[in-house]
């Protein structure tokens, strides 16, 4: 694993002090105009578990994620961090994307202070964003403009904007993505070190049903019901294992098959 051994180098170093915080998601709903997207939907996450969201194109994850930061707002039902209902957008909150969308004509520490929170003064800022650029291996790009690095770079400068938030909830919504496969498990691998040394609570949307499998605690399937429009949890699955684990395992197969078999795609069909 790539960010092994980051805890060690990193003792001391200002990241903050947050502790990572349950979040609770209760008979939550959305509708867009007459189409139900989310119906009912229950999920209890502990202080700093990592959740992963799966389900179909289209079948509510970024809108789940977006109400529990509080970009979007439930139709019904609530959302609470740490007992607190989820009003607006949310301090207690950081969101990563897809696309690591970070101002072209900051540098890419800037672009990290960019995600400090307004309290902090400027020498602890400065100590958080070196603190942060060290974490996801970027000290020596501190100065480069986002133009001049790789999309995995631009990724962990995305990643490490976030963190300097110093969030109780870190939510991604498909944060490696656009990555090449190589890049990808390199990404995983970092952000598992990560939140050794910054522990919060993780909810990521994903399509892959492999990423979910080595980076979750739990895994959420969400789906439609034959007989009903608006999706709802189909299965929470426990994942067995310290990470990292071992993609051949047959524990891991036997997981996603149902996995898989839930998305309905039956490998054994064929
Ligand atoms: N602001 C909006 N107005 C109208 N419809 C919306 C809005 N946001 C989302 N939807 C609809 O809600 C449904 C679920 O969208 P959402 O992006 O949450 O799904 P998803 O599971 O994340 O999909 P994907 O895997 O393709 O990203 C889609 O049909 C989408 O068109």
């Amino acid at each position: 694993m790539a960010a092994v051994g980051l805890g060690d180098r990193l003792a001391g170093l200002s990241l903050g002090r947050s502790t990572p915080a349950a979040v609770r998601v209760a008979g939550l709903g959305r509708t867009f105009g007459d189409r139900s997207v989310l119906d009912g939907v229950d999920l209890e996450v502990a202080p700093g578990e990592i959740v992963a969201i799966i389900g179909a194109s289209g079948s509510g994850k970024s809108t789940l994620l977006r109400i529990v930061g509080g970009l979007d707002v439930a139709t019904e039902g609530v959302v609470t961090i740490d007992d607190r209902p989820v009003t607006g957008i949310d301090d207690r909150v950081a969101v990563g994307f897809q696309e690591p969308r970070l101002l072209p004509w900051r540098t890419i520490a800037g672009n990290v202070a960019f995600g400090l929170p307004a309290h902090l003064d400027r020498a602890a800022g400065r100590e958080r964003v070196a603190a942060l650029l060290d974490l996801v291996g970027l000290d020596d790009f501190a100065g480069h403009r986002p133009r001049a690095v790789s999309g995995g770079m631009a990724q962990r400068t995305s990643l490490a904007r976030a963190l300097a938030r110093d969030p109780g909830v870190l939510l991604l919504d498909e944060p490696f993505g656009a990555l090449d496969a190589l890049t990808r498990m390199r990404m995983q691998d970092l952000l598992l070190g990560v939140l050794e040394t910054a522990p919060t609570t993780v909810l990521l949307v994903t399509h892959d049903v492999e990423e979910a499998l080595q980076l979750a605690d739990r895994v959420v399937l969400l789906g439609a019901d034959p007989d009903r429009p608006g999706a709802r949890i189909q299965q929470i699955v426990t994942v067995p294992g310290e990470r990292p684990r071992d993609r051949g395992s047959a524990e891991l197969a036997e997981l996603r098959a149902r996995l898989l078999a839930g998305l309905g795609i039956d490998r054994h069909a064929h």
